[in-house]
């Protein structure tokens, strides 16, 4: 038994999700998925914003083989803080089938990230989303960065549009290829070709080093409809910004299912229609193989990309 309790109005995982009607092309990459606990086993950090239900490595790779992804991404969550064990577990018993995004402190030891860069962690995660962490110093951030550079590992970064002006100079400055959770998470109530969304195309635009998961339109949409019940139209209102990324960049994109989708408060929903969402924003089976295979393999797998020449 877990001591820990949940955070009050907590949405649990959808259990039994529909079979997508979309068949992912074969080794896609569920490039942006965590893994809570279970608590009992590797205990939630006490500096946590919020405690989840459990959501084992079992149950996640469980859902990878009924939505027909071949490999995980698995982020660190919040919530276990800078205590990578959760993720570090699921990685070594993935069967080389996932690798890994952690979150360190400037404390972290070179062999610290040697053992993790051993395990599969190929990237760390910076968040700037107030009501998930308090502030790191940004220095602090830049030492991290040109530390695990070296590695080879890139930054994965979450931050709210409206953050994007403020951080700018921060991010245009690592020295890393930089990957962008949730697209930054635009307002879609504001036009898609407004300043705010153009200030986040801008930003991929002049920086070749960034990249963008066009994920969590559950997360994102303001009008829906859900993915719920069947619905292969859902979140259409998150589209047009989607699809706008997937074409423009269409070699730096990555999509992840967010399972087991932390903190929302409306609905969870059902893991096979999100991913009947693809098609949407990936419109031709060329796109939808650079998002779901090919770049995710050359950013976590590049050993076994084969370059043809
Ligand atoms: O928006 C969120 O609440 C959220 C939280 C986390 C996390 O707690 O790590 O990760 C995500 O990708 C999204």
């Amino acid at each position: 038994m877990s001591e820990f309790t949940k955070t009050p109005g907590w949405l649990d995982w959808y259990t039994g999700p529909s079979k997508p009607r979309f068949q992912v092309p074969a080794g896609a990459v569920d490039a942006h998925c965590h893994v809570f606990g279970p608590g009992a086993e590797f205990p939630y950090a006490p500096e946590r914003k919020y405690t989840p239900c459990d959501a084992s490595k079992a149950q996640l790779y469980a859902l990878r083989d009924h939505l027909g992804f071949a490999r995980n991404v698995v982020v660190q969550a919040t919530c276990h803080g800078a205590d990578n064990r959760a993720m570090v577990d699921a990685l070594v018993h993935s069967g080389g089938k996932a690798r890994g995004v952690a979150t360190v402190k400037r404390s972290v030891t070179d062999e610290e990230l040697q053992a993790m860069h051993d395990a599969g962690v190929r990237g760390v995660r910076f968040n700037f989303v107030k009501r998930l962490v308090d502030f790191t110093p940004k220095d602090e951030l830049m030492e991290i960065a040109a530390r695990i550079h070296k590695l080879g590992w890139h930054v994965v970064i979450y931050f709210e549009a409206v953050d994007l002006p403020e951080l700018w100079d921060f991010f245009t400055a690592l020295p890393t290829t930089v990957v962008v959770d949730h697209m930054g998470r635009p307002d879609v109530n504001k036009p898609v070709d407004g300043p705010e969304f153009e200030l986040f195309l801008k930003f991929m635009r002049q920086h070749p080093n960034v990249w963008s998961k066009v994920s969590c339109p559950e997360r994102l949409s303001v009008t829906g409809p859900k993915a719920l019940n069947g619905e292969q139209n859902a979140y259409t209102d998150v589209i047009p910004f989607a699809r706008r990324v997937v074409q423009e960049f269409p070699d730096r994109v990555l999509w992840g299912t967010d399972w087991p989708h932390p903190n929302l408060k409306d609905h969870m929903p059902d893991d096979g229609l999100l991913v009947d969402f693809i098609p949407h924003i990936a419109t031709t089976p060329e796109l939808q193989k650079k998002l779901l295979v090919d770049n995710p393999m050359r950013l976590y797998w590049p050993e076994e990309v084969t370059v043809e020449d």
